[in-house]
């Protein structure tokens, strides 16, 4: 079983290597090719997901979804967004349906 603390070392891997050389490091060089560049591996990576689910195959679905993830984070540190924001926008909304949280929307 894998440490749930993985996503708070690699947005902090990510925060350092950000000002990196970015002929060492793939986090500097997505970086330095600007936001569209992550933005594009993000659709990139959630259609190979996508794929991966179609094929039913577990190791690419996994393997698509650690990649769609990884480029989210990537995204996230580029805004200045924190893990922290997302899991806690996630835990504020547990426990309440999808469908009653449509419905008051209405
Ligand atoms: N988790 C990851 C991670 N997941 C995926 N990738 C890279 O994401 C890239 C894009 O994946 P693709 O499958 O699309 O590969 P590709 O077709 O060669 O990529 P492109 O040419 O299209 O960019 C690959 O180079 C992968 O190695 C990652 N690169 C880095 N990390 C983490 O980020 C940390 C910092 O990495 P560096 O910045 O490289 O030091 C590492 O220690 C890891 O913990």
């Amino acid at each position: 079983m894998a440490d749930k603390d993985i996503l708070a070392r690699l947005e902090a891997a990510i925060a350092a290597r950000r000002a990196a050389d970015p002929s060492s490091s793939y986090v500097a060089s997505l970086n330095a090719k600007g936001l569209d560049a992550i933005l594009r591996k993000i659709g990139e990576e959630a259609t190979e997901t996508v794929i991966a689910s179609k094929t039913g195959e577990r190791e690419a679905i996994v393997h698509e979804t650690a990649d769609l993830w990884f480029h989210c984070l990537v995204m996230l540190s580029w805004h200045g967004v924190s893990v922290a924001d997302v899991l806690g926008e996630l835990e504020r909304r547990e426990g309440r349906s999808g469908i009653d949280e449509k419905a008051s929307r209405k």
